[in-house]
Parts: C-alpha cells; structure tokens; sequence
C-alpha cells in the first residue's frame, strides 16, 4: 500500500500536474477581486506592494491570533468594522459587537446563514449530496425537535453516558487508570449524540461510530483543502478529495439504512391506521419522518436521503461538542485552585443527584448552577472560535450600514470576533483567568436571598422567583441570562440570533450530566498544569493527546444501575 503510494506520488505526470494545478491555484487567488468595501481598514495587510491583499491572505495562517487582538484594540473597541484577510476564503468584514443587533436584524434576503455555510463548509462536494446544504432539512427538524424534546431524553442521556464511561473508565477502585482525554471523549460524546440520532443499539455500534467520527474528520481535511482550490477547478478536484467523505458515509449507511426502512414501514402503516399498535422511538429519524410526512416533502422520505442527512449532524454535533468537554476537563482538574473547585462541583453534583434520585428531569438539571458556569466559563476562555455568527451578503444591493455609510457587496463574508469579545477585561474582570464559578455566584447569592427572604421553599431557578418592579425584572433576566444556553453580544461561543446552535439545550444537558456521573464515581488526579491549547490557523485546539489519571471512588456503586 506504501509502495503504491509513494510510486503515484513520484510519478513525474502527477508531480507535473500538481505543480501546474499549485501555479494556476496561486495566481487565480490572487488575481481574484476582493469583495469589500474599500472605506473598511485591513488587518495584516504587509507594506510591500506587490499583491498587499494576496500576501496578507498567505501569511495571515500564521498570524491569526496577533490579526484579531490588533484588530478589536484598533478599532471594534471604538465600534469600527475591519477586514480579517483569511486564508481559507475570501477576506471578511469583521462587525464590532455594537453592531451584533443590526446584523441580527437583517433580513434572510439580505444576509443568509445558510448561504454561508454552503460555502464555507463546501456544500457542493463535502456532505456526499449537494441538496443537503442547499436546503438544510436536518437544521430545521434539530430547531423544531430538539429543543423541544430535550426532557424527554435525558434518561437515555444518562443511561448512555453511565454506559460509555464506565466500559472506558472501568470500575477498579484500586489502581489508577490513564485516559487521553481528547480521545475518550470523542467516543463517549459519539454514542450519547448518537443515541439521540439512531438509538440503541446502534449507538454503541463501533464500525458506526468509527465511520461516522472518520467522515466528521473527513469533512474537515477536504474542506480545507478545497478551499484553497480555485473555483474552476473544483469540479475536477471537489469529488476526488471527497471520495473518504464518500467511502465513510457508505460505511454508515449499511448500518442506518435497514433501521430507517423499517422505521418508515413502521411509521407509514401508523399513518393510514392509528390503531396500529407501534410506539415510535424518540429520535432524530422519527422526528425527520414526522415532519416530511406533515409537509409531504417526497424526496425527504427517501431512505438514502435520511441517512445522508444523518452525517451534518454528526458533523456539528461531535467534534464541537467534544472539543468543549475535553477544555473543560483541563480547566476544571488542572491549577492550584482544582482541590477545591472539585469538591465545590461534587458537593453540588451529589446533592442535585440525590435530590433527583437519580431521575433528571429539567427542573434537576438546572439547579447544577455550578457545573453549567464552570462549562460556560470553559467555553468563555477557552472555546475553539475564534469568530461567529457568519453570514453571507447575498442582496445584489448588498448591506449598507446605517452610521458608517459603507457597503458590503453582494457575496461577501461578515463575521463578529469571538476571541477579543470573550478575552476583553473590560467584559469580564480577570479575563485571562478561569474562574468556574462567575457566572453561578450570582445566581447562588440570588437564591439564598430569595429562600431566607421567605419562609417558603426556594424556587429550583432564580428564573422562578416572582419580581415586584422592572428591576426585579431586570435582575432576574440577567441572571437568567448567565446560563450556559444564553447568547448574547458578550458571549457567543453558540452564535447569536435565529440561527444560534439548535444542540445547545442538549448539549448544556449532556455535558453537566457528564460531570455529575464522573465526579460521583471517579477520583481524578489534578493536573499539575493545563495542557495547553493550540492555534492551528483560526482553530484553537487542546491538546489532544493529553492525559488524566481516574479511579473508581471507594464509595461507588461496584456497577452502574
Ligand atoms: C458545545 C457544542 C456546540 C457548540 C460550541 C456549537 C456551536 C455552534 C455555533 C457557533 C453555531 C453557529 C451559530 C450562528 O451562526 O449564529 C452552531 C450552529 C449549529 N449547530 Fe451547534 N454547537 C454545538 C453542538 C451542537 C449539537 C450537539 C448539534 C446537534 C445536535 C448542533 C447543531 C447545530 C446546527 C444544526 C447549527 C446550524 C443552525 C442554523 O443554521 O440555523 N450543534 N453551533
């Protein structure tokens, strides 16, 4: 296989080709028009002035981070747009967060989201069918379904992280055991995300999983590859660079297809006759039948359609996902402070587990006030964005905005810095330093005053409280609004807006149900230091190869019940 390789690769027609293909990719990037307003200032624009533009865009890869501070110092502190040359796409306008509420505000004629992510994420070729970006079905049955129905599944949540940790954490109460965090969680988040997609016991199939987390990868590779591919020719290069994406969605498929057959079987007798005795699972392919059944979408209904859609949401769900659990791991167990952090999460963890009997409902979850601001806060300093809320200009008008007078032209990318805003000291005091707890001492202090003001039991949520003025009102708000769910211009590690993340309800769930079941059963060692993050262009990667020692706790039940 080797020698294949390395005999196509020497091959002087291919080496001949490649070198060709780089050439012509070089010039017609930088050939390429622009697509910004002149009026709005460059970051990381070189003094040379041989193609300042295509000289930024190259270097810019390595610069990111140092193009972002100068960027929110210069000018989104004092509310000015710039442009963040980029090396993967086209040059975006970077929007002071001033200005989040009239990009919000646009309409989707004007500025389209899902415009944006056929482009951004490759729509064309990256997913296997073109039609699954172009029309986003799978998004809009997560927004409808999802959010909705997240009570309903949080005792699968939990069976299945019971189930995924144990087999992988084990349950000696005597030795240590070295788990490489990144990896672990991977696989843990796989199943659980999948027990909501496919169900048991599909879920916990490996050949599934390892294709479904090989075709996430997959998307990622080709998208940047194909990115610095010029336009005219991706339609020879998009489909040979996506043939793994192609190879692993067949995999799953053999695994997805005989269940969403049967599953519409099922569901199409159950639809001419409402007496047929058949209970439908609580997941994703029901959800997508539903739906194309009560808008009559035919082609949604297609087996292999469904099972296509099933891989965007795999995509979005298990990589974010388990980059956010894996830094909050670090976060938590790493520092000097880590002692008593933990015991702070478990004395909140075990009361909540105990007060719940072990039976979370959503009125339990979200009394771990705790656990949701040391993941938020996680998500705050250390989240893998660096910016959000992409749209695309897609009005022939283009955007206009109101106070600076410039327009953006039709096709450009607009885009607000997360980074800067989630690191600005003027936000947040000690931004630079983790502290889990920012966001629920205020909610906590509400609370006691709230219990001790009355002689009635305290409300499960501040949200519960009754409010006598508007500002009672207002403060219940903000401390509604220190949840981990909750956008808002100042924290937008989920986006901002209609088309803010549709997992975020899920995922707060999953993640602080997580932490409750590890930090009842397990020790874990602190680590003498965080591992630190990486910057891999825009990216921000933990390291992935870092581990953490865990023992079953003494008192653990010997399995799990
Ligand atoms: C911690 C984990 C996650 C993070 C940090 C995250 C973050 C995001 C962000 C930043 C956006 C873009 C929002 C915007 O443009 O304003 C987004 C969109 C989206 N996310 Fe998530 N996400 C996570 C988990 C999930 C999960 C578990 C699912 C599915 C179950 C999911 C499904 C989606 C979908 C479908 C969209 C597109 C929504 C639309 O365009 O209307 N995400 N997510």
């Amino acid at each position: 296989m080797l020698s294949l390789a390395v005999r196509i690769l020497t091959n002087p027609f291919i080496l001949i080709s490649l070198f060709i293909t780089t050439i012509i990719s070089i010039i017609s990037w930088a050939c390429k028009p622009t697509l910004v307003p002149k009026e709005i200032p460059w970051v990381g624009k070189p003094r040379s002035r041989i193609f300042p533009r295509t000289t930024a865009s190259l270097l810019c890869f390595f610069n990111v981070r140092k193009i972002f501070d100068e960027g929110y110092r210069k000018y989104s502190q004092y509310g000015k747009a710039y442009i963040y040359p980029s090396y993967s796409g086209p040059p975006e306008v970077i929007i002071p967060r001033c200005d989040l509420p009239w990009l919000l505000d646009q309409p989707e004629t004007v500025v389209s989201s899902e415009a944006l992510q056929r482009d951004l994420m490759e729509g064309q070729y990256a997913f296997t069918d073109p039609q699954l970006l172009q029309f986003p079905f799978h998004s809009h049955i997560l927004v409808r379904y999802l959010t909705r129905r997240v009570a309903c599944l949080l005792p699968d949540i939990w069976d299945e992280l019971q189930h995924a940790i144990s087999t992988t954490w084990g349950f000696n109460n005597v030795e240590w055991r070295d788990i490489c965090v990144w990896d672990n969680m991977m696989s843990i988040i796989a199943s659980t995300s999948n027990r909501m997609f496919v169900g048991k016991p599909l879920c916990r199939n490996e050949d599934y999983l390892s294709n479904a987390i090989a075709f996430a990868n997959d998307v990622t590779l080709s998208v940047t590859a194909l990115s610095l591919v010029p336009s005219f020719l991706k339609p020879l290069l998009g489909p040979l660079i996506t043939l793994p994406n192609h190879y692993h969605y067949h995999r799953t498929a053999r695994h997805t297809l005989p269940i969403i057959k049967d599953r519409l079987m099922h569901m199409r007798r159950k639809q001419f006759d409402p007496t047929y005795k058949w209970t439908e699972p609580n997941d994703y392919i029901t959800w997508h039948i539903q739906q194309a059944m009560s808008e009559n979408i035919g082609e949604e209904l297609d087996p292999i359609r469904i099972a296509r859609r099933l891989m965007p949401i795999n995509f979005a769900a298990i990589h974010t996902t388990a980059l956010t659990i894996t830094n909050a791991i670090f976060d938590i167990f790493s520092g000097p402070n880590a002692s008593f952090v933990v015991e702070s999460l478990r004395e909140e963890a075990e009361r909540v587990y105990a007060e719940c009997n072990g039976h979370w409902t959503k009125d339990a979850a979200a009394k771990l006030l705790r656990l949701d601001s040391a993941l938020r806060e996680s998500m705050r300093l250390s989240g893998f964005l660096t910016r959000s809320v992409f749209r695309k200009v897609v009005s022939p008008d283009g955007l206009t905005h109101p106070r600076e007078g410039w327009t953006i032209p039709q096709g450009a990318w607009v885009a607000v810095d997360v980074i800067s805003t989630h690191h600005d000291d003027s936000i947040y005091d000690f931004a630079g330093g983790y502290d889990p707890f920012r966001f629920s001492r205020p909610r906590e202090e509400a609370l006691s005053t709230t219990s001790s003001a009355s002689n009635t039991p305290p409300p499960s949520t501040p949200q519960d409280s009754t409010c006598d003025s508007a500002s009672d009102k207002d403060e219940v708000l903000w401390l509604k609004n220190q949840g981990m769910v909750s956008t808002s211009d100042t924290f937008l590690g989920f986006g901002a807006g209609r088309h803010s993340c549709p997992g975020r309800f899920f995922v707060a769930h999953e993640l602080k149900m997580l932490l409750v079941y590890i930090l009842i059963n397990y020790d874990i060692e602190p680590m003498a230091q965080r591992p630190s993050n990486m910057w891999f262009g825009t990216n921000i990667l933990p390291d992935m190869k870092a581990t953490i020692r865990v023992r079953r706790r003494k008192g653990a039940s010997p399995e799990d019940v």
